[in-house]
């Protein structure tokens, strides 16, 4: 075909795609979600990071957010039912308001990250995964957040069901669960919508807004390797089903592993393997180069430098340079 008769892609026939990261408060998080920003453009990612942000977050915080280049959406919050008897883990009822970016449907498909993630190697080609499928990381069972659930008092985990199997007299093993750090989905209003509906005949349990996704999607979950999303407790849990060396993303959330607030005190914060992905975390968030106009500055000289050597190798240049050379 000759380039005449080539069609044109138009901008509006691209699937639309972003990253998803979720901010509340006035804390610390923000710094979490820099060092993504940061990663994922040092991971030449080719879509955009969009930060769905609660009203709490300050002015100042959405600044340094857009300054990165981050697309910034204010989002309302959503709460559990009231009056329940169980109830989710304090700190993670605000999660619940992670539904909101099933609305975000200017995108056909978008990869939600925790802001305790950092993304090491570039995972674009996860939007090309069939639709119509929840894809996430099989979670582990064995941290002490865990205490409160059956599998964890009997010592049952989904990442090595055969060591300690599931008791016929406890019915069927659970459906497989993942970890809600990390997800890739399709926004769709009617979708969201029903979210929101079953949310308020759902009762709260500890893992908040996870509990629920699982629940929900468990009928179109399709586990990914545990690289997309490497929960560190699995290090010492389960190191056998890592490949340490192949891990594209990790997800800083096993208790003192917020590299922003990292002091190595915690149980199993002193060991190597973690210390290196603290440095790892810290070597891209202090990267300068990384910065969104530092990039873009850097972009757009190569882009200039490319532009200059595709016109002097046809003879643009010289032949106008010519009338002021003479
Ligand atoms: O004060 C806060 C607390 C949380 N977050 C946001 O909420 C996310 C979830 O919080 P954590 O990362 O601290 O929680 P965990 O990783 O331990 O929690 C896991 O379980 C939670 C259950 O609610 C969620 O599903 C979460 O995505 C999943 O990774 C953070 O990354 C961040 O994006 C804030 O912005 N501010
Ligand atoms: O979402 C939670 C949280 O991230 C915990 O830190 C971890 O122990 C879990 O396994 C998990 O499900
Ligand atoms: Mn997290």
């Amino acid at each position: 075909m000759s380039s005449a008769e080539q069609q044109p892609i138009e901008k509006s026939d691209m699937p639309k795609r972003a990253y998803v990261t979720f901010l509340a408060g006035n804390g610390d998080y923000v710094k979490g979600v820099v060092g993504l920003a940061k990663g994922l453009r040092k991971a030449n990612s080719a879509y955009p990071l969009v930060v769905a942000i609660l009203p709490d977050v300050p002015e100042d915080h959405r600044q340094i957010l857009e300054s990165q280049g981050c697309i910034v959406r204010e989002i309302e919050p959503v709460y559990p039912p009231e009056n329940q008897t169980e109830f989710a883990m304090a700190y993670y009822v605000i999660n619940y308001s992670k539904l909101r970016i099933w609305e975000f449907v200017e995108y056909d498909k978008m990869i939600y990250l925790d802001g305790d993630i950092q993304v090491f190697v570039n995972i674009d080609h996860l939007f090309d995964a069939p639709d119509g499928y929840f894809y996430a990381v099989m979670d582990c069972f064995c941290e002490k957040t865990w205490t409160n659930s059956p599998q964890y008092k009997i010592g049952y985990c989904q990442q090595c069901p055969e060591k300690v199997q599931w008791p016929e007299n406890m019915g069927c093993p659970p459906p497989l669960y993942f970890n809600a750090g990390m997800f890739v989905f399709e926004p769709n209003l009617s979708t969201y919508f029903d979210l929101l509906e079953t949310l308020k005949i759902t009762p709260p349990t500890s893992f908040a807004e996870q509990d629920f996704l699982n629940m929900y999607f468990k009928d179109v979950y399709k586990p990914i390797p545990p690289v997309y999303n490497l929960v560190l407790a699995m290090l010492w849990r389960h190191p056998e089903n890592v490949e340490v060396d192949k891990v594209k993303v990790v997800h800083y959330c096993a208790a003192g592993a917020k590299p922003w607030r990292y002091t190595g005190k915690e149980e199993n914060m002193d060991r190597n393997d973690i210390k290196l992905l603290v440095k790892k975390w810290w070597d891209i968030y202090e990267d300068e180069s990384l910065d969104y106009k530092n990039a873009v500055a850097a972009n757009n000289d190569k882009l200039g430098s490319l532009l200059m050597a595709a016109l002097t190798e046809d003879g643009v240049v010289q032949q106008r340079s010519a009338p002021s050379a003479a």
